[in-house]
């Protein structure tokens, strides 16, 4: 790696936007990634992820008067130079030749190729180095994937929904080696659907929506973002009088479920709600306020973003905290 990583992020986005006809796929993109940075892509289907990582790799250009920039030179530099993996969802796999022939010509072809026998040693491939590619099963063909875009010694790797088609034990695995790339100090950008890998692995989390940028933080400040808090208590006894509605109507409350003497609820404004809760002359029990999962927060992000807004009023930029560079260990 070079002493330019320093300095210079990683990876600078700068009001880039991709039209595809009438489809505004990506609408003023600007975020930069620092070099060591864990990211994860989030986004609804449709959300502009998988053109965020094209314009990232120079597949495509961004509109004018928008810029990609990586280590500080234009994406397609960054990759002739071999600074950048790409395991990518797209793009068959050469069929006719065996797993160690195709990761062999990907060393070879790097500027910076990684001995054949260990990039198949980390991407769990030793076993199953002479199968034929082409019979391979989808959860193998990926590791293969994996194969080809840590071949070398690239900076930055960019990875789009890498664990599809695998299962729970090839997904544990391939993110331990995923841990492993990044413990050698490499950038790693990845787009996903599995929102638990991205609050396991991430330090940093980007939820795109409609093209734009809605949130950006570690895991733990996207979920408080959310604002939305779950609040779990038992009552001694429900007293005469206390109906559902009064415990629905409490401040802040969104959702509720009451099971006996068993409280459930999701509020937007945790602390007034269970001043109410006193206030009703109500003991809870067993008291929990806890933050939402990172699943709950996005799919809470995006519907706020959906919501209709009143006339002239714009849906609200990016949030973005100020704690970076998004340490892991102080968002968990
Ligand atoms: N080549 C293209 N031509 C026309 N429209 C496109 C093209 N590529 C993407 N789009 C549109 O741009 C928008 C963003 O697509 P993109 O594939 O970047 O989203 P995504 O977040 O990766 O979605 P998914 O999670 O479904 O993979 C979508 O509305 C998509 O239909």
């Amino acid at each position: 790696m070079t002493s330019t990583q320093a300095t210079t992020p990683a990876v600078e986005f700068s009001a880039a936007g991709k039209t595809y006809g009438s489809v505004r796929a990506l609408d003023g993109l600007t975020v930069s990634l620092q070099a060591g940075q864990t990211v994860a892509l989030l986004g609804p289907n449709g959300a502009g992820k998988s053109t965020t990582l094209d314009l990232l790799l120079g597949l495509r250009n961004p509109d004018q008067g928008g810029r990609v920039r990586l280590f500080g030179t234009t994406p397609r530099q960054a990759v002739t130079d071999g600074r950048v993996g790409a395991m990518l969802q797209s793009g068959g796999l050469m069929d006719g030749v065996r797993v160690r022939e195709l990761v062999a010509l990907a060393c070879g072809l790097h500027p910076r190729g990684h001995p054949t026998e260990q990039v198949l040693a980390d991407a769990g491939l030793t076993g199953i180095a002479e199968r034929m590619v082409g019979k391979l099963s989808g959860g193998q063909e990926q590791r293969v994937r994996f194969a080809l875009a840590t071949a070398g010694d690239s900076d930055l790797l960019v990875l789009d929904e890498p664990t599809t088609g695998m299962d729970v034990t090839a997904r544990r695995s391939f993110w331990s080696a995923m841990r492993a790339q990044a413990a050698q100090g490499r950038t790693v950008l990845f787009a996903t659907h599995y929102l638990e890998e991205a609050d396991e692995v991430a330090d940093r989390v980007l939820v795109l929506h409609r093209g734009r940028l809605l949130a950006d933080g570690s895991a733990a400040e996207i979920k408080a973002m959310a604002g939305v808090r779950r609040v779990g208590f038992t009552l001694d006894a429900v007293p005469d009088g206390v109906l559902e509605a009064q415990l629905r109507a409490l401040p802040g409350v969104t959702e509720l479920e009451l099971s006996g003497a068993v409280v459930r609820l999701r509020s937007a404004d945790a602390d007034a709600t269970v001043h109410a809760v006193y206030a009703l002359g109500l003991y809870p029990r067993d008291l929990e306020v806890t933050a939402l999962g990172l699943e709950q927060a996005f799919v809470a992000l995006t519907a706020r973003a959906d919501a209709p807004h009143p006339p002239g009023a714009e849906p609200a930029p990016a949030t973005t905290t100020p704690s970076s560079p998004h340490r892991k260990a102080a968002a968990k």
